[in-house]
């Protein structure tokens, strides 16, 4: 189990509670079982004592008693305190480790899950693994240091009844739950995968309701769901049914074991070698001590669940970023001109399985992991998306990159942006290889508007100032206005702090863009990259954000995806992209002439 090895480093800093809780764990359990045998030693010796008539000191048993009781109630209310501040510890350390991985391989090495698929990993299964510390590691531990205890107390009153404990508490302690394993094995390891499933199915199907009963396809996802479900309940029985056989052999064992001492232990009294105190003592402390192995059954049976969530983590963690990090010293541009030469991409090709909810089998995550730098996955290698691209773009240069559709016009954006690594070719800034920047230094120096804003349910304050977190009301309305946004914003009730709703659903998509272009200019980044920042927009709007477009290019290197002549003629140079490969450049002007570029452009139609 090498998961159990990888999650104790990193368990690493909560070493300290986690141990808090073992020794509470431990001082409770030996608590209790002090009380029981106390208390029937005293009971037995009581009546011994009052049937012969003679007197006993009974002011220490007493106290034993009530200071057994005092740490029993107080341990199992510090017990609860600090194993489960433990496991909370534990579980927000393992979120921002998840996520410091997670963040590099986003957005090229997550495109193979499923969202659904990443927030269930982000938290159901990292919740699972609550189960790791309170229901396995601390029971382990303490069953053992607690079974030898229970062992050398009982050996010091007689060897074979504390051979016959140590059996009955290994047939408990041990057969049990690893019968419980083997059995509960496959149902919890499909439960996770099961669970996973349908939140996927769920998220799908409520993002995607319109369009399910449009096409009338409600019913059979509906039938989809239910199947999940029935197949989840079908596993969740069957690990209860375990459960339930688990419990009662544990009770059954314990039961036994109290038979067992009195059967060999009336023996011993008759000859001597057992007081009748101590065999009650013994009777009723054996039947106590089974609390320490109680619940190993049942943590073993869900161990696999626990494992099942632990390895999806892993799959994700142990993924390579599509890019590397560089190691050396940060490059400094000598200025924020771009040059590419001889510039050729391709995409992975999928692999099969990939994006499937809750299988681990085949990872996405594992063999995006182990592919070489350009992503490749199988022997038949997909098409060039970008092959051979020129481009120099000196600092407040303006190229603009026409093509049809899946020309490779996105693709060439994400290379800039390093979300994605070439296969051959180089891409300098101010003369520093692009691989040389650290991904959080490079995106400092680039804006992007794209064709699709992610606006975050929050305020319209809060989405621009992801852009500049520090900016003040004055700079953002400043910004807001150069976007020719500001007035519609002043106009709402409430301004700035106006709710946009989730994915921005209260404002137009004019609006958002229009919010995607003031978050540009207040990241005020040297570099600017436009995809079709007015797509989808009537010609008055279009007019409008142009306008607002036109400013923020202003002073700098700009890169623009665009099919709009008005713009295309402000340009300094335009590329014509075709399969990846730039099939005629110049300026509008001069390619107005061109057999290509005008048919693009729907300008040929007249003709
Ligand atoms: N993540 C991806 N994985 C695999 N193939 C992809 C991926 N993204 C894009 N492609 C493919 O790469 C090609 C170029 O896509 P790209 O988005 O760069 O085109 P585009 O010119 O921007 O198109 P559009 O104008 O429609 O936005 C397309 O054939 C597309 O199917």
């Amino acid at each position: 189990m090498p998961e159990l090895i990888r999650l104790w480093h990193l368990f690493r800093p909560y070493r300290g509670w986690m141990l808090g809780g073992f020794a509470v764990a431990l001082i409770t359990l030996l608590a209790n079982v002090t009380l029981m045998a106390i208390s029937a030693w005293f009971i037995t010796a009581m009546a011994v004592a009052g049937a012969a008539g003679v007197a006993m000191n009974y002011f220490t048993p007493a106290a034993i008693i009530r200071g057994s009781a005092i740490a029993r109630t107080a341990g199992r209310y510090f017990e609860r305190l600090i194993t489960h501040e433990a496991t909370l510890r534990q579980l927000a350390g393992l979120r921002v480790w998840f996520y410091r991985h997670l963040e590099p391989l986003a957005p090229a090495r997550l495109m193979a899950y499923h969202s659904a698929d990443l927030l269930t990993r982000i938290r159901a299964d990292i919740d699972a693994l609550d189960n790791l510390y309170v229901r396995v590691l601390v029971p382990v531990l303490v069953a053992i240091t607690a079974g030898l205890a229970f062992f050398v107390f009982t050996a010091l009153f007689d060897l074979g009844l504390a051979l016959l404990l140590l059996g009955m508490l290994l047939i408990a302690g041990v057969l049990l739950p690893w019968w419980g394993h083997r059995l509960g094995k496959q149902p919890g390891r499909r439960i996770v995968e099961i669970q996973a499933e349908l939140r996927q199915a769920g998220i799908d199907g409520t993002q995607g309701l319109s369009e399910l009963l449009i096409y009338g396809a409600a019913d059979s996802h509906a039938r989809h769901m239910d199947a999940l479900s029935r197949a989840l309940v079908a596993e969740q029985a069957r690990m209860s049914q375990l459960t339930g056989i688990a419990q009662a052999a544990t009770g059954l064992t314990a039961n036994l074991t109290l038979w067992g001492m009195l059967w060999f232990g009336i023996p011993l009294v008759h000859d001597g070698s057992l007081a009748p105190p101590q065999l009650a003592m013994l009777a009723l402390f054996s039947l106590a001590t089974f609390e320490a192995v109680a619940p190993l059954p049942m943590a073993f049976q869900q161990l696999e669940s626990t494992l099942t969530a632990a390895r999806r983590l892993f799959a994700i963690v142990d993924t390579e970023p599509a890019v590397p990090e560089p190691t050396g010293p940060t490059p400094q541009p000598r200025d924020h001109g771009l040059s590419i030469e001889g510039l050729r991409f391709r995409y992975p090709s999928p692999v099969a399985g990939s994006g499937s909810g809750g299988s681990d089998s085949p990872d996405p995550g594992m063999s995006l992991g182990s592919s070489s730098s350009s992503g490749m996955h199988s022997d038949t290698k997909p098409p060039a998306i970008l092959d051979g691209i020129d481009l120099e773009l000196p600092p407040g240069r303006r190229v603009a990159i026409v093509g049809a559709t899946g020309s490779g016009k996105t693709t060439l954006f994400n290379l800039l942006l390093r979300f994605w690594a070439p296969e051959a070719g180089s891409i300098r800034l101010g003369g520093e290889p692009l691989e040389h920047f650290p991904g959080e230094d490079l995106r400092r120096r680039i804006a992007l508007v794209s064709q699709h804003t992610h606006l975050f349910d929050t305020s319209i304050r809060e989405n621009l100032l992801i852009a500049a977190p520090e900016a003040p009301q004055g700079l953002l309305e400043q910004a807001c206005a150069t976007a020719q946004i500001h007035d519609f914003i002043a106009e709402l009730p409430e301004g700035y702090d106006t709710w946009v709703g989730e994915t921005g659903v209260r404002l137009s998509g004019g609006q958002a863009r229009r919010i995607a272009i003031a978050r540009a200019l207040l990241r005020d980044a040297p570099i600017l990259l436009l995809d079709e920042p007015t797509e989808g927009l009537d010609a008055v709007t279009e007019r409008a954000l142009m306008d607002a477009v036109q400013r923020l290019m202003t002073g700098r290197t700009v890169l623009l995806i665009t099919h709009k002549p008005v713009a295309l003629a402000q340009m300094d140079e335009i590329l014509v992209l075709d399969q990846g490969r730039v099939i005629e450049r110049g300026t509008h002007a001069e390619l107005l002439k061109a057999p290509i570029y005008p048919r693009l452009l729907g300008l040929d139609l007249d003709a």
